[in-house]
């Protein structure tokens, strides 16, 4: 390799005799400025080749390093200010839900691949009715520290093991930690104010985001006066609903910005809970929206069956005893006050046949076409609660005493809904769950066989905009077959019966009509004569 002439321009210039003149100066200045370029091209190449060739560790220790060494000493004489939490307090033994938040969010910031020593333990998801799941935390130890960078500023954590009464070890404090521990975090002191009122905030609604995240979801139904709960696994996403995009879309758009909106409600002075009225036939989707409701905002479940409540006071500690973050749902809300009502909620769309034949009586008829009411079915219990009674809590003043709540009401019969419940304000958003269009349709068979395409696929979309199927009818005839053909040709061929019967129908209406018709002329001819 040639060597690189490490002259500087000044020292060459004055190497030279005056005889030698100008241009041999000149030419020093040229042969320098060439020799500057190529080192800085050589360092260019030489962090290229460091980054193809350093391994992602060594990479992610030399930067915490830098960044300890910027913590430690690049500081100068700048005070440092320290907030110390501790695991547990002195007094009591009594926990200190801070460090587990402290220690759930840096479990997300640590990089384990920059150091040498890491600890595990075990913390327990706790949920206001005690029950609870077990997680597993990446931690420092004792004399390890980190460095988190939040709005351009550098927190520095550091976690240290203070002296104590050995007798505290091993206290109440679920977290598997030392309870001797203490996390400590240190700031340039002109940030003490950024740390207190906007980092500590900030570390502690991502710990409770995380916690949200990771906990099991539950469902609780009422039995008298309590609530009793069990996990909740439904798997019903927003990606796996088959219903209009746009639709969709504005329903997550719509619980996003409810999220995100707590000052804004007390700003406005309203409570912090948002309504969803879902309608539509049997069958749509409505119950699948509401689990892939919860499981996107991870909020437990309360479904309240009103026929078990009898008396508005057992409504309002059912309601009272709803934790913040849930979901209420009433479901068929339009049977749950008045008896004439509550017998149409024992019509429901029958069972579907097994077998992979067709079945010659299920037909539009018999499901969604029939979902009116039915004469001649038995009524649902009576009850001593009312409909002001459940506004009361939902909208009144009772509504205050819980906060971000969603509520969820859920029918087959919108027009048949007391206009109490649907004036302006009351549920927010009205959600229309359809029959299954296409899109609708393309979701359905990407969640069953992972196709977007198919050939029968025109024929199908052709079909679908002809007759009224549910998503639970098209989800029903997918499931027939694991081979995607053979469940394609079976859907087709519910869907030309369907067709065929409803042209049927709608030619017999026609015959009727002109028959009526018919005799109404008769009629008047003989009343002339
Ligand atoms: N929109 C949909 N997307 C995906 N699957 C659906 C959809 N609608 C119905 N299904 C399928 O049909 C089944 C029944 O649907 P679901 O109970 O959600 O309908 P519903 O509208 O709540 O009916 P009901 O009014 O009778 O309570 C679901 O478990 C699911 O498999």
């Amino acid at each position: 390799m040639e060597h690189l002439p490490l002259t500087s321009p000044a020292t060459a210039a004055a190497s030279l005799s005056p005889s030698q003149g100008a241009g041999k100066v000149l030419d020093a200045y040229k042969t320098a400025l060439a020799t500057a370029a190529s080192a800085a091209a050589y360092a260019v190449m030489a962090r290229s080749m460091a980054r193809e060739l350093l391994p992602d560790e060594l990479r992610a220790a030399a930067r915490w390093c830098a960044a300890a060494a910027r913590a430690r000493f690049g500081r100068g004489d700048k005070e440092r200010h320290t907030v110390v939490i501790r695991h547990q307090f002195d007094a009591g033994y009594s926990e200190n839900h801070l460090f587990d938040a402290a220690r759930a969010y840096l479990a997300t910031r640590i990089d384990p691949r920059a150091m040498r020593r890491l600890c595990l333990a075990r913390s327990r998801t706790k949920e206001p009715d005690g029950s609870g799941r077990w997680n597993t935390l990446l931690c420092m130890e004792p004399g390890g520290s980190t460095v988190d960078v939040f709005d351009g500023v550098e927190f520095t954590w550091a976690c240290v093991e203070t002296g104590g009464d050995d007798k505290k070890k091993g206290g109440k404090g679920g977290g598997g930690g030392n309870p001797r521990e203490s996390l400590e975090l240190s700031f340039d002191a002109e940030h003490t104010d950024m740390a207190l009122e906007r980092y500590v905030p900030f570390v502690m609604s991502t710990a409770e985001q995380l916690q949200l995240r990771d906990r099991a979801l539950r469902i609780f139904m009422n039995e008298g006066r309590s609530w009793h709960g069990i996990n909740h696994h439904h798997p019903a996403t927003f990606e796996t609903l088959a219903m209009d995009p746009a639709l969709k879309q504005s329903v997550v758009d719509d619980l996003d910005r409810f999220l995100k909106r707590r000052d804004y409600y007390r700003r406005i002075g309203k409570a912090w809970k948002r309504g969803y009225l879902l309608y539509g036939p049997p069958g749509t989707g409505k119950s699948s929206l509401v689990a892939a409701m919860a499981n996107y905002l991870r909020f437990n479940l309360y479904d309240l069956d009103l026929s078990e409540v009898r008396l508005n006071s057992a409504l309002q500690k059912l309601l009272i005893h709803m934790p913040n973050k849930s979901m209420l749902v009433i479901e068929d809300i339009d049977c749950c006050f008045d008896d004439a009502a509550a017998s149409r909620k024992a019509v429901k769309a029958p069972e579907l046949v097994d077998d992979l034949g067709m079945d010659p009586d299920y037909t539009s008829d018999s499901s969604d076409d029939n979902w009116a009411q039915q004469p001649g079915v038995a009524p649902t219990k009576t009850k001593g609660i009312t409909l002001s009674g459940l506004l009361n809590f939902i909208d009144g003043l009772w509504s205050t005493c819980g906060e971000e709540r969603i509520i969820v009401f859920t029918t087959n019969y919108k027009d048949r809904l007391d206009p109490a419940l649907l004036r302006p304000g009351r549920m927010d958003m009205h959600v229309y769950m359809g029959y299954c269009g296409w899109e609708a349709f393309k979701t359905l068979a990407r969640n069953y066989f992972l196709v977007d395409d198919h050939k029968m696929f025109p024929e199908i979309k052709e079909l679908l905009s002809a007759v009224e199927a549910t998503p639970a009818e098209v989800s029903e005839m997918l499931l027939r077959s694991e081979d995607v053909d053979v469940a394609l040709r079976i859907l087709a061929e519910f869907l030309r019966e369907k067709r065929r019967r409803t042209r049927k129908e709608t030619e017999g209406r026609e015959t009727e009509d002109k028959k009526d018709a018919a005799e109404d002329k008769e009629e008047v001819a003989e009343k002339d004569v």
